[in-house]
């Protein structure tokens, strides 16, 4: 960059950089700066002659200079241009007044043109303090936030409005991003519950303090309950009042504001108000963080002319204090951690998007739909130093990310000066996520859809803390300064004081009386010689000190590169080793998978293998059937058996006889006998030579033969082969014939 300090023109400035000075907070500070110890000091107001003087202007300060700490003499001074340079007494409604905030708001409602404003600054220099405000002032969005719905007081919907039910659908046709959007109520109802207590909140016209916000609490309370919430709404404060920057609309217009929130945390987007955050535990490690979907940044089928963060959900807010309320929501999940340099440092960059949406209605059908303009509030990260902050592993990273893309953040501001001189210069934004949300909305497009857009108007507001960390302080305003310029103090004249003394005294002394030529004369020509050369010799220290000024601002900055190429290496080495890790628990699970089916596949093999003895088994058992007997056979069997019985009978019927008196008469044979078997012929010839008993029996066997030859008998018995006691099954009893027939 040339040095020079010529004021850009602002009309070609992509970004208007403001800086604010933070006051001295702790009495140590107010001390170093009572002894003026600071390095940061403003430039006084210069009033050139062809200012217009007939028009007193409020003259404010647009330069400082920054002088090394330690060694004031020998080193350079380095002065930076600022549109607008805010000193430590400056006010909020001041910096926000003077930054063109309210008429970046305006641009949104009437001019159709988006709006964004940016702080950037080392940590601790008062970025959240400016933008988000403190406990009795309100920073730049609630200010933002409050002139807005109160210039659409009266032509505002409510997507909670009964009256008009398809208002929530007719936005989301409308949407261009591809969003999900909620009514006001639904969401806060969905994140903080009980819904009676709703109406309950008055009127919140403060930012939440930064120690009010839950950010502090965020690593402990994701989650803070309605009541609590409305209380901390009920308490903020109503300053600055901004009634008189309300911007007149037309009352026969319909408006809708559409809230959203996103970060940028490690080179990607994230949705602060979806569910995964708002319901987040409380331990917020980075096993969260990955968890989390990131969002696109593209072109959608609906805005093929410009890039838009896609799938975000987003709020229909109808007042200042569901805004609020939503904003609230989205700095809860807002990554903070506690770092060596601030212990609230902001390790994302936060942004909070509003936009104003107009109804109207086509011309050949009278379809309704929405469009309008958007204005963004960005809280970007501190650019902590790493080495500073006593910080490790994951929280490097992030560091090592934030102070990448401040850097290309700088260099994309450095080019925006290069191109109000007049060089076509292209502005590298493409480099990171965060560079392409602030600046891809900076140039007019060159789609055909986009004739009536206009580039955005955007504001940086840089802070710095004239007693905080100096590298840390003038690499930021190297980066976003509007113009620089390195000069050397210049050295009290030792040379020209001797050429003018020895001058002099050559003059003033009087000739000799005699006429000679003194020494004295021939020395004082020798100490002019000297004199010139010593002139020459310091123009030339001094031409080396300025040569030595560049030479360390550029070490200074190859520094800085080099460090953030060692972050990066620390952040590539760490992603190699998570890849690294997550490879091998695959490869682990692809073995432990492949073991297990090994282990199936082997059990299944069991299993088989145990199947087919039993098969084998069950395959040599065999039901043996007795082969059916012949009539022969069967013959001989009740043969044998009316042998047997017949012994049996004869050793009864002996039995009996010898019980039996002697006396005793055999008795008569039943009639009914002789006339059952009438046609027996076998039975009678029985009869004649035995006892009743005998002939009975006798018969039965006639009887059974009779039936043999009748009918085939059945197998009666069963021998399973290869059982250990095989078993005939004998069925004498049933041999016998019914019972009935004894
Ligand atoms: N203009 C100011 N007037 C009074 N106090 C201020 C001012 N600016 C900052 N402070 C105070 O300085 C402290 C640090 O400021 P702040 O938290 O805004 O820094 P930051 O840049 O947002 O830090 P980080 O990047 O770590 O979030 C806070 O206590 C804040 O109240």
């Amino acid at each position: 960059m040339n040095p020079s300090t010529k004021q850009p023109s602002n009309q070609t400035s992509l970004f208007q950089v403001f800086l604010r000075l933070r006051p001295p907070i702790t009495k140590e500070e107010a001390a170093h700066a009572h002894r003026g110890e600071r390095y940061l000091n403003v430039e006084p107001v210069e009033i050139t002659k062809d200012s217009d003087v007939s028009e007193p202007q409020n003259p404010h300060p647009t330069h400082i200079t920054l002088q090394p700490p330690n060694d004031s003499r020998k080193r350079a001074v380095e002065k930076f241009a600022f549109t607008r340079v805010f000193e430590e007494s400056s006010k909020q409604l001041e910096v926000f007044e003077n930054t063109g905030v309210p008429s970046l708001v305006k641009g949104v409602l009437k001019e159709g043109r988006d709006g964004l404003v940016a702080t950037l600054g080392v940590t601790g220099s008062g970025k959240s303090h400016t933008i988000l405000g403190t406990k009795t002032q309100r920073g730049i969005t609630q200010m933002s936030l409050d002139i807005l719905f109160r210039s659409l007081a009266n032509t505002i919907r409510s997507a909670d409005n009964f009256e008009d039910p398809t208002l929530l659908a007719s936005l989301s046709a409308a949407d261009s991003s591809e969003a999900q959007l909620f009514s006001a109520r639904n969401f806060i109802d969905s994140i903080y519950g009980d819904p009676t207590e709703r109406g309950r909140a008055s009127r919140a016209h403060t930012p939440m303090s930064r120690g009010q916000t839950p950010l502090m609490e965020s690593t402990h309370t994701p989650m803070i309950p309605r009541r609590q919430l409305n209380q901390r709404l009920n308490a903020l404060p109503s300053l600055p009042n901004t009634n008189h920057l309300v911007t007149p609309m037309d009352s026969q217009a319909e408006h809708v504001v559409v809230v959203s929130m996103y970060e940028v945390y490690n080179d990607r987007i994230f949705d602060l108000l979806s569910p995964s955050q708002v319901t987040g535990t409380a331990s917020r490690g980075n096993n969260q963080k990955e968890k989390r979907r990131p969002l696109l940044f593209k072109s959608t089928e609906g805005s093929p002319d410009r890039k838009i963060v896609a799938g975000l959900r987003k709020v229909v807010c109808s007042t200042y204090e569901e805004a609020m309320m939503v904003l609230e929501t989205g700095l809860t999940e807002r990554r903070i951690a506690g770092t060596g340099s601030n212990n609230v440092s902001s390790r994302s960059h936060g942004f909070f998007c509003l936009e104003v949406k107009k109804k109207v209605r086509g011309r050949r059908y009278g379809e309704i739909s929405w469009a309008g303009n958007s204005l963004t509030v960005v809280d970007l990260a501190g650019s902590e130093r790493a080495r500073n902050a006593r910080t490790a592993g994951a929280t490097l990273a992030e560091a090592g990310k934030i102070n990448e893309s401040l850097m290309y953040l700088g260099q994309c501001l450095q080019m925006q000066s290069e191109i109000s001189e007049g060089n076509k210069t292209v502005v590298p934004y493409r480099q990171c996520k965060l560079t392409e949300l602030l600046f891809s909305n900076s140039f007019p497009s060159s789609h055909s859809a986009s004739h009536n857009r206009y580039p955005q108007k955007a504001v940086m507001i840089v802070t710095a803390d004239p007693l905080g960390d100096f590298n840390a302080t003038s690499q930021i305003l190297r980066y976003s300064a509007l113009a620089r310029e390195v000069t050397v103090p210049r050295i009290p004249s030792v040379s020209s004081t001797i050429l003018s003394s020895s001058t002099s005294t050559t003059q003033s002394r009087p000739p000799t009386s005699t006429g000679r030529t003194t020494p004295y004369t021939a020395s004082t020509e020798d100490l002019q010689e000297a004199a010139r050369e010593i002139v020459r010799i310091t123009d030339d220290y001094e031409a080396l000190i300025v040569r030595l000024a560049e030479e360390e601002i550029a070490r200074q900055e190859a520094e800085f590169k080099l460090r953030a190429a060692e972050e990066k290496c620390l952040m590539i080495e760490q992603e190699v080793r998570e890849e690294c890790w997550a490879e091998m628990d695959e490869k682990m699970e692809e073995e432990r998978k492949r073991w297990q089916e090994a282990m199936d596949r082997q059990a299944g093999h069991h299993e088989e293998h145990l199947d087919n003895k039993l098969e084998i088994a069950s395959r040599g058992i065999q039901i043996y059937q007795d082969p059916e007997p012949t009539a022969d056979e069967r013959v001989d069997e009740l043969a044998r058996e009316n042998e047997f019985l017949r012994s049996r009978l004869a050793a009864l019927e002996r039995q009996l006889n010898s019980r039996s008196s002697p006396t005793r008469k055999p008795k008569p044979r039943p009639a009914a006998m002789s006339n059952n078997d009438a046609g027996n012929n076998q039975s009678h010839l029985l009869s004649s030579d035995g006892s009743d008993l005998e002939n009975m029996f006798q018969r039965v066997t006639a009887f059974k033969v009779a039936e043999t030859y009748k009918s085939p008998v059945k197998p009666k018995a069963a021998l399973v082969h290869g059982a250990r006691n095989p078993r005939r099954v004998t069925s004498r009893k049933k041999d016998l014939g019914p019972e009935d027939d004894l």
